[in-house]
């Protein structure tokens, strides 16, 4: 239903991402509820960007033709006369992910995107690009709002809060909306719109306290607790059968992180800070996730848009007949465009959400989403064992960002030496001393 006659602008920050045309194709099917005048990409690889950008300019003749689409290097282009910037960026790309991946697993150590030393080494990269595009945003489209998962997101939200803390940007992530989606239907419900839920922690690092079905109340938790305990969040069947080896092990491997805290259920992060000798006992050294990715996601997103720029249409392509996963963003963007004061998770600076965690701590807590920003709502007491586990791992998270902003060796390798994922001084000292000249480009000097 059309609430006005407001059409919006958006940019994509990481034209190139191999979440662009999904998110364009949600984009489109929800012009009644979020309806757009013009659509940019802008990417600082113009040739990766490309890509995307030409079969993209296909779908939006044949489907929108109306809607003004263009994709740019330019940040002035980019970003002037804009409503919302999108943040899905990925700073050093696949290269660098490989190798956040690869060099702790050198020493023994979880080498994973967003946890551990590869996380704090992304974080520190998105950091300085993430504010540039917040400045661009600001000096070409004052009043536009920056809703960003470019991670490391924990990372990313602590600079956001010492560096720009009146910027209009949100740090979201859909880890938890996948997990509820898979809970819903575990309960014989659709997907994610059919929960509601308490949930608390840090990006990438939580807990549900409380589930819902939103519609009669009923507490889910019960039935939910029986199925995650034997299968995790595996659902299977048809829902399941595109999903890759290494979710779905993640998935399951969700059944071992409930047992060990019964009270709420789990993120699947948590597999990485609860049993990392399983995981670096699990993982190849020579073949991490960055691999299966270049041989899957990004070959088939790529392989899907040089078919569709060379048959010209985009008629029965990939994401027209698998479900993506982005519909959360536009439910988002929706929210504040229009206010409605929807709960969607957010990563923000408790002050109180958490009672007994510091007001200064980012946390990823349920907050309303209005035309102002988002109120966070209390979610009560951390347990015990949670607050201990975060009080360190936020810690971590705010000693990179000192890192960042004192170019500081000594804090980048206590945020390494600190985490749980790390066994040993020496340990977090040769992994981060392997990874300052592969980040050369993208961190400060750290003295
Ligand atoms: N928060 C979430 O829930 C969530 C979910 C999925 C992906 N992500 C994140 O979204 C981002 C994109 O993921 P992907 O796998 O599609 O990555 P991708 O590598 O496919 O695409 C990222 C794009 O960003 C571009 N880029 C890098 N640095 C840039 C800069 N400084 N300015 C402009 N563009 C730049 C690259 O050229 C590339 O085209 C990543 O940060 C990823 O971690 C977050
Ligand atoms: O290894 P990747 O690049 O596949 O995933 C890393 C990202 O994982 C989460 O996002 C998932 C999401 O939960 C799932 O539903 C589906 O949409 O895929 C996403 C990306 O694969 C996580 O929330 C992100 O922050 C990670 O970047
Ligand atoms: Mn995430």
């Amino acid at each position: 239903m059309m609430k006005d006659n407001r059409k919006f602008s958006v940019v994509i920050a990481g034209g190139g991402s191999t979440f662009t045309p999904g998110f364009v194709l949600n984009l489109l099917k929800n012009q009644d509820r979020f309806p757009l005048r013009k659509i940019k990409f802008y990417d600082n690889d113009a040739e990766r960007q490309k890509k995307i950008g030409d079969a993209v300019s296909i779908i939006m003749n044949e489907r929108a033709p109306e809607i003004e689409f263009e994709y740019t290097t330019d940040p002035k282009e980019a970003f002037t006369d804009v409503d919302f910037v999108m943040g899905s960026i990925r700073v050093g790309k696949y290269h660098m992910r490989s190798l956040d991946e690869k060099i702790p697993l050198r020493y023994g150590v979880n080498g994973q995107e967003t946890t551990g030393p590869g996380g704090m080494a992304y974080g520190l990269r998105s950091i300085p690009a993430i504010i540039q595009i917040i400045d661009w945003m600001e000096e070409y489209s004052p009043n536009a709002w920056m809703i960003n998962y470019s991670n490391t997101i924990a990372i990313v939200a602590e600079a956001c809060r010492r560096l720009r803390p009146h910027s209009k940007v949100i740090n979201i992530c859909d880890m938890p909306i996948d997990i509820m989606t898979r809970m819903a239907q575990i309960c014989g419900l659709k997907d994610y719109h059919d929960l509601d839920f308490n949930y608390y922690g840090l990006n990438h690092f939580g807990w549900w306290k409380g589930v819902w079905d939103k519609k009669t109340g009923k507490d889910l938790m019960p039935e939910l607790k029986k199925y995650v305990s034997k299968n995790g969040y595996w659902v299977g069947g048809d829902f399941d059968k595109n999903t890759e080896a290494s979710w779905k092990e993640t998935f399951k491997k969700a059944a071992d992180c409930y047992a060990l805290e019964p009270n709420t259920l789990p993120n699947t992060y948590m597999q990485y800070y609860y049993y990392p000798q399983y995981e670096v006992k699990n993982a190849d050294p020579n073949r991490t996730r960055t691999d299966e990715i270049r041989e899957y996601r990004q070959k088939i997103v790529f392989g899907e848009c040089e078919r569709i720029v060379k048959e010209g249409t985009a008629e029965n392509n990939m994401w027209d007949r698998n479900e993506t996963h982005s519909e959360y963003i536009v439910d988002i963007c929706h929210a504040i465009a229009y206010n409605t004061g929807e709960k969607f998770l957010a990563n923000i600076p408790n002050n109180g959400a958490i009672s007994n965690m510091d007001p200064d701590s980012i946390v990823e807590v349920p907050c309303l989403f209005t035309s102002h920003g988002v109120e966070p709502i209390s979610t009560g007491e951390a347990g015990i064992f949670q607050r201990g586990l975060m009080m360190e791992q936020q810690t971590c998270e705010k000693l990179v960002v000192d890192a960042y902003e004192q170019h500081s060796y000594e804090k980048m390798w206590e945020a390494f030496a600190l985490n749980k994922t790390v066994p040993d001084a020496l340990v977090a000292k040769k992994i981060l001393d392997d990874m300052i000249p592969e980040n050369k480009p993208y961190w400060p000097i750290l003295k």
